[in-house]
């Protein structure tokens, strides 16, 4: 434990071990604790006693490998395991339903596999993003005060972000035990510093889904601006980089792209509104949010289709195109809801025939329509366009004009405006970018 914390070590249960959960084990056993991470996949909980990481994270290896080795980390499929923790997390998916509400079965499964596990003075703390009521609903499940503390990493930063987060939340349900539960997990981020929000747990539970969907807002009021910069001959780049310098705006979540994903954002919006939806208050403003996240995703297709085929009704029907970057953003592994892989779906409705890479993505990922290319030059050979879809820094340093010889036509599509336009230009490629 960090001489700083202060505290003393707990013994902690993680329930579900992706990227959230084992990034929380690993960085709580950095801090010192005892941690046992618990999953129901069996394949993954071996790699993982063998300290093999399945996911991309900087610096998340090194910990696991760390802490697997000195005892302070060991993993389970068996959640009887549990029955010595003081603090348990619960980090397991929530992903959607078709209309977009939570689907908390598997939240719910270990809440219940839990009830007859815990010791009767754990404290029971809801990492995963769940909807307003959930953290309250499971104090009453286990008959015992839990904690509504959800989590801010962004996937490529986990580890970093875990460490050093913009702000600690923390929500309790009234009740006994309630001063008890708050004050463990302070203690827990002992040696952890950030602002500490102390709050209920539905305040908690709902400051998740604001901070999500209030960036996708962003994001999706961007993309548009980008579009109408194309109709009035402004130039996106200057006008985010003058909003950029207001602080009031802030600097981040500015940069147009092909559309917003990933696996929270997405989820997320849909969440919340289905949450107002069901309060009976109309939150037409992230309606449109979405709506215009979908539309980004068409508008990056015509744009394509114009510079591949010089005309708005040109057809793609055969077209071989390349996919620089399928991740649903650089720093990643992860391919769920990636705005790469939605446009790269309806360029294959039209007909197109792709071609992939990306340097993060693993072989095994699933890619729909795209075939998967090891190295960039194959996406290049013979395509009669390019298109940069996720903004990989090493993009800049390939070789624009042995990849120009290789494209049957030099067409470049930068959906992420990523590349030096002189130096891609001077290699022979016509250069297209959005919101200029
Ligand atoms: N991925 C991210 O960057 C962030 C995710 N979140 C939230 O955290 C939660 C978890 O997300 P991820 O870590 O991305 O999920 P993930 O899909 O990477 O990992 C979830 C893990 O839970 C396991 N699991 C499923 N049901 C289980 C059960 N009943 N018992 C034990 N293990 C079980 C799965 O096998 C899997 O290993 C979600 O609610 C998500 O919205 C919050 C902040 C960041
Ligand atoms: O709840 C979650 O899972 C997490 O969701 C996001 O993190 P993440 O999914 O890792 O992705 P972001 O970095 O937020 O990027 C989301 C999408 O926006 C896009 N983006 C981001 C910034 C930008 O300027 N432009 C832009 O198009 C990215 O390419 C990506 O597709 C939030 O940033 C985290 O705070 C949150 O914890």
């Amino acid at each position: 434990m960090p001489e700083d914390s202060g505290r003393r070590p707990f013994t902690v249960g993680v329930v579900g071990t992706g990227y959230v959960g084992l990034t929380s084990a690993a960085c709580l056993a950095h801090l010192g604790h005892r941690v046992i991470g618990a999953d129901i996949d069996a394949t993954k909980v071996a790699a993982l006693r063998r300290a093999e990481v399945p996911i991309a994270e900087p610096g998340l290896a090194d910990l696991v490998g760390a802490h697997v080795a000195d005892g302070g980390l060991t993993f389970t499929t068996d959640l009887a395991e549990l029955a010595t923790a003081e603090v348990i997390l619960l980090c397991v998916p929530t992903p959607a339903h078709a209309d977009g509400t939570a689907d908390l079965a598997p939240f719910d499964a270990a809440v219940a596999a839990l009830a007859d596990v815990l010791r009767h003075d754990a404290v029971v703390v809801v990492k995963s993003t769940v909807p307003v009521g959930t953290t309250r609903r499971t104090a009453r499940a286990l008959g015992r005060s839990a904690v509504s503390n959800p989590e801010f990493l962004r996937e490529g930063h986990a580890v970093h972000d875990f460490l050093h987060p913009d702000r600690l939340v923390v929500g309790t349900v009234p009740g006994p035990g309630e001063g008890r539960a708050t004050a463990t997990v302070t203690a827990l981020y002992g040696g952890i510093s950030a602002p500490l929000v102390r709050t209920d747990a539905a305040s908690a539970e709902l400051a998740k889904y604001a901070s999500n969907a209030f960036l996708a807002l962003k994001l999706s009021y961007v993309n548009v601006l980008a579009e109408l910069c194309e109709h009035v001959g402004a130039d996106i780049g200057d006008v985010a980089g003058a909003m950029r310098l207001d602080p009031r705006i802030g600097a981040a979540f500015l940069s147009p792209g092909p559309g917003w994903g990933g696996s929270c954002l997405p989820k997320d919006t849909r969440a919340l509104l289905r949450t107002a939806t069901e309060a009976g208050v109309d939150f037409a403003v992230l309606a449109d949010t979405v709506t215009a996240n979908e539309h980004q995703h068409d508008r990056v297709v015509r744009k394509i289709r114009e510079a591949v085929t010089g005309s708005a009704e040109g057809s793609l029907d055969g077209v071989r195109l390349g996919l620089l970057g399928l991740a649903f953003k650089a720093g990643t592994d992860d391919v769920r809801e990636s705005p790469a892989l939605a446009v790269a779906d309806r360029l294959a409705c039209a007909g197109a025939v792709l071609t992939g890479y990306d340097p993060g993505v693993r072989r095994t990922a699933e890619l729909g329509a795209v075939r998967w290319a090891d190295e960039v030059g194959l996406v290049a050979k013979d395509a009669a366009g390019l298109v940069l879809l996720t903004e990989w820094p090493q993009f800049r340093q390939l070789d624009w004009r042995q990849l120009a010889a290789l494209t049957d036509r030099p067409v470049l599509v930068d959906t992420r405006d990523l590349l030096d336009a002189g130096s891609v230009v001077r290699a022979g490629f016509s250069y297209h970018r959005l919101g200029r």
